[in-house]
């Protein structure tokens, strides 16, 4: 047995929190860190997730614009345009790798350790790797989640189904994409494949893709992929799988939808790719969190904290997914902030409850949201007063010529608070940090009005947008 090295802190798996943590503590605090990671580089987001796919995307709109110009303007370019796989393929390594070169750069710089290895609790707060043991007066618990691969649908595994992970790697052109489940993940891989000339095909259990979004709000953008060419079965389950997913995949349908001529029977559908992207399973399992370190884990199977991520063992904190904080990379990211709060009192002591959650469809039209939506807000019995406009109303996108799309807000009924934004157009993703400034400090949607915002930039149409509130009902 090995004599147990003692740190400062710990990480087992290098998530978003885990890292910037290790770096912050040991470069402004002097505390001895260290980063278990099994993976490439530390997190998933810049190998497997975030920057890979967001590469992906955005080599597909090249392709996109190519062809736009191939056939709008004839003369402009010639010969019949291919996406040339290998090349995104490589486009996307060198991205990955350049993370990686910072990353390295950062823990050699902040001289926290980073460990290659697979990592496994043995005591509460120690452990092993590589058959080292290591010993914390805190210990982070950041190791992410993984695809949910349902095996109890006949012949899914059989199938050897990819998941984003192989689906980026890949250096040729599946002929026909069959992506099981219209989520986030989904819906992006949808739109880059149509874009480098793949035939997609979404099956969605729910009655429509994006289950959680106001049904203008997918209808639209559903709209936009489908003239783009891919194929929506919502409604939809696999009762049966045979094949192969790489050579030839069958699968067996059953639609529940009552409107559809299908509804109820059978139907089959072939392809050559079957990408799984069905929700995630967070990494909690095999690694001693409940056997050797008593911790407990929610029925859900993440790491149950409390609002400041503390986990049921004194010492012991968990981030990110397998803590279940919202999927994604800025959450964790806000996730080491709370933790360095309750470490150090920087840049001040907080918790998780009520914290916002803005999220970005990097599709284009990317999908930008953040508050309530409007759905949520008659579920929950919530008054409030609607705006919404047309993208065309953000002059901007005349220019652009992306016209399609709109914005919404909801704002209080007796108040003048904004309670939910939601924007569908071309970079509006960018929109939100105005927004959410404003609803984070709890200021009138009339100080976005009074703002002179420069024209003809996306950020004006703000203006337009909150100008229109109606009045309150007297
Ligand atoms: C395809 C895809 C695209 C996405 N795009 C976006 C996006 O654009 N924007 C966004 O905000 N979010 C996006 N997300 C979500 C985002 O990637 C995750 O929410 C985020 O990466 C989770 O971070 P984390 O800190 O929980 O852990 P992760 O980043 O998942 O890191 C956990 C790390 O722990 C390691 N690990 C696990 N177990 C062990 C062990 N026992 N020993 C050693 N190491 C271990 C893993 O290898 C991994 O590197 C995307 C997700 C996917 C799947
Ligand atoms: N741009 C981003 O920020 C970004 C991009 C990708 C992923 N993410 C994060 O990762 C998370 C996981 O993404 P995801 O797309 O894997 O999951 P998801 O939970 O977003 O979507 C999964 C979808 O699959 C459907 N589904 C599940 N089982 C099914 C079945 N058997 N048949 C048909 N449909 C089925 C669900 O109804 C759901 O619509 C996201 O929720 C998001 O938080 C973020």
């Amino acid at each position: 047995m090995p004599t147990p090295e003692q740190y400062d802190f710990v990480a087992l798996g290098g998530g978003e929190a885990a890292k910037l943590l290790a770096w912050d503590l040991s470069s402004n605090h002097g505390k001895k860190c260290a980063v278990i990671e099994h993976g490439p580089i530390s997190g998933a987001c810049p190998t497997v997730a975030c920057m890979p796919t967001k590469t992906l995307l955005h080599s597909a709109q090249l392709a996109h614009l190519a062809r736009q110009v191939q056939a709008s303007t004839p003369g402009a370019a010639s010969g019949d345009f291919k996406a040339d796989m290998a090349k995104v393929f490589a486009r996307k390594q060198e991205v990955v790798d350049g993370m990686a070169d910072l990353f390295l750069g950062l823990f050699a710089e902040t001289k926290s350790e980073l460990i290659r290895g697979h990592g496994e609790l043995v005591g509460p707060k120690t452990i092993s790797c590589n058959g080292r043991l290591l010993t914390a007066e805190t210990v982070l618990i950041n190791t992410g989640s993984k695809a949910f691969v349902d095996t109890s649908i006949p012949g899914l595994a059989d199938a050897k189904p990819l998941t984003h992970v192989e689906l980026l790697n890949i250096t040729t052109l599946p002929s026909h994409l069959i992506i099981l489940g219209g989520g986030y993940v989904g819906m992006e891989f949808a739109q880059a494949y149509a874009r480098f000339g793949a035939r997609v095909t979404v099956i969605e259990r729910n009655s429509q893709v994006l289950n959680k979004e106001d049904s203008d709000v997918v209808t639209e953008l559903t709209t936009i992929l489908t003239r783009e060419g891919v194929e929506f079965l919502t409604s939809t389950t696999v009762t049966n799988i045979t094949g192969t997913s790489g050579s030839e995949i069958t699968l067996t349908l059953s639609n529940s939808s009552s409107s559809s001529s299908s509804a109820g029977g059978p139907s089959t559908l072939r392809g050559s790719h079957l990408l799984v992207s069905a929700g995630r399973t967070p990494n909690t399992s095999g690694i001693g969190l409940t056997e050797a370190a008593g911790i407990t884990l929610t029925a859900t199977g993440h790491v149950a904290v409390d609002a400041q991520l503390r986990t049921s063992v004194p010492g012991v904190f968990a981030a990110g997914d397998c803590a279940g904080s919202p999927y994604f990379t800025h959450m964790g990211w806000d996730d080491y902030r709370v933790i360095l709060g309750v470490l150090t009192g920087a840049p001040r002591e907080r918790g998780t409850e009520g914290r916002q959650v803005p999220s970005v469809l990097f599709t284009s039209r990317e999908l930008a949201h953040v508050g309530l939506r409007e759905g949520e807000a008659r579920e929950k019995g919530v008054k409030y007063r609607l705006v919404k406009a047309p993208m065309g109303a953000f002059l901007r996108t005349r220019a652009l010529g992306e016209t399609e799309g709109f914005a919404k807000a909801l704002v209080e009924a007796e108040g003048e608070r904004i309670l939910g934004f939601t924007a569908l157009g071309p970079g509006v993703g960018e929109l939100l940090p105005v927004v959410q400034l404003v609803m984070k400090l709890g200021l009138s949607y009339k100080e976005l009005v009074d703002l002179t915002i420069v024209h003809p930039t996306m950020s004006e149409g703000l203006v337009d947008l909150f100008r229109s509130v109606p009045p309150m009902s007297k």
